[in-house]
C-alpha cells in the first residue's frame, strides 16, 4: 500500500510540472482547439490525413464520425501530440505543442477507447492522483469525487483496485478522472463502449453540463443518434478528408436534405466520396 501511495505521489509530481489551463480561463466561443491544414499519418510518403481544418470552441461539443479506417484515431493521435504533423499545425489553449508543451498538455484531458489504469491503485487513488496532478485543493477534490462516485454509481467500488473492476467500471474511472480535472478541452474516443445505459446517461448529462460551463468537447463515436442529439456540430471524415462539417441544420441545408437524419446524410456522403474516388 505504501508503495502504491508513493507511486501515486511520484506520478502526480510528473503530471503537475505542467501549468494546467482550466476551462474557466477561456471566453465562451473562444477557439480552444485549432487545427489548420493538418496533413499527417504514419509515413510521410503516405499521409492518412489530408489538409484538415477545424476548430472546437469553448462551450461547444463537436462529434467526430467516420467509417472504420476513416482517420479518426489518427486525428486524435495528432491532437494529443503523439504524432507530428507532416504539414499544418494544431493549437490547444492557444499554443502548439512545440511552443509550450506544458500548457498544451495541461489544457486537455483525454479519455481513450480502452481504459489505461494502474492495476494496483484503487478507484479513489486514481481520482486523488488526478487531483494532485491538476492541483485541485482538498475541498474541491472531495466535492467533485463524491459527486462523481455517486453519479457513476461507483461509491461501493471506491476502495477496489483497478485490476478487480469490470470493463465498464474501468471506463468509468477514466471518465471520472477527466471530469474531475475539468480541463478546457475534453478529447473523448468512443466513450460509450462497455458502459451500461445508466453510465451512458450519466456521461451525457455530465458532458452537457461541462459544455454549459464552457468546456470544449471533441467526441469520436459511431453512435450517430447521440451525435445528432447532443453535439452542436459534427465533422465527417472519409479517406482522411473532412467530407462534411457543421450543425445538422447547416449540413441539411447545404445538401438540400431537409428532414434527413445524420445516418442518411452519412451514407450519402460515403457513397459520393467513394464514387469520386476519394474514399477510404
Ligand atoms: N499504427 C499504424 N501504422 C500504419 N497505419 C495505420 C496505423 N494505425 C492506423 N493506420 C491506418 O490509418 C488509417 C486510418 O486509421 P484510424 O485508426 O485513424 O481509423 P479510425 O477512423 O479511427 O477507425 P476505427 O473506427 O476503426 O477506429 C487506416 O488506413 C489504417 O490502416
Amino acid at each position: 500500500m505504501a508503495e502504491s501511495q508513493a507511486r501515486t505521489r511520484r506520478s502526480a509530481e510528473e503530471l503537475k510540472k505542467g501549468r494546467r489551463r482550466s476551462m474557466s480561463e477561456f471566453q465562451a466561443g473562444a477557439e480552444v482547439l485549432q487545427v489548420k491544414g493538418l496533413t499527417g499519418g504514419y509515413s510521410p510518403r503516405r499521409p492518412v490525413l489530408h489538409e484538415l481544418d477545424f476548430t472546437v470552441r469553448a462551450g461547444e461539443m463537436m462529434g467526430l464520425i467516420g467509417l472504420n479506417g476513416a482517420g479518426k484515431s489518427t486525428t486524435v493521435k495528432h491532437l494529443l501530440g503523439l504524432m507530428a504533423p507532416h504539414r499544418g499545425e494544431v493549437k490547444i489553449g492557444g499554443t502548439t505543442l512545440e511552443a509550450d508543451p506544458e500548457r498544451y498538455r495541461g489544457s486537455y484531458a483525454y479519455v481513450p477507447e480502452a481504459p489505461v489504469l494502474f492495476e494496483e491503485l484503487t478507484v479513489e487513488e486514481h481520482l486523488r492522483l488526478t487531483a494532485m496532478a491538476y492541483g485541485l485543493d482538498e475541498k474541491r477534490y472531495a466535492e467533485r469525487r463524491d459527486r462523481l462516485l455517486e453519479e457513476f454509481r461507483m461509491g461501493p467500488k471506491r476502495g477496489a483496485r483497478a485490476a478487480h473492476l469490470s470493463k465498464g467500471m474501468k471506463q468509468k474511472v477514466m471518465l471520472m478522472n477527466a471530469l474531475l480535472a475539468q480541463p478546457a478541452l475534453y478529447i473523448i474516443d468512443e466513450p460509450f463502449l462497455g458502459l451500461d445505459p445508466l453510465g451512458i446517461r450519466s456521461l451525457l448529462d455530465r458532458l452537457t453540463e461541462e459544455r454549459a460551463k464552457g468546456a470544449a468537447i471533441l467526441m469520436s463515436t459511431h453512435i450517430l443518434s447521440t451525435v445528432e442529439t447532443y453535439c452542436d456540430r459534427f465533422m465527417l471524415l472519409h479517406g482522411g478528408r473532412i467530407r462534411e462539417m457543421g450543425t445538422m441544420d447547416e449540413v441539411r441545408m447545404s445538401r438540400g436534405a431537409e428532414g434527413d437524419t445524420l445516418e442518411e446524410i452519412f451514407y450519402r456522403v460515403v457513397e459520393e466520396s467513394d464514387a469520386d474516388g476519394r474514399g477510404a
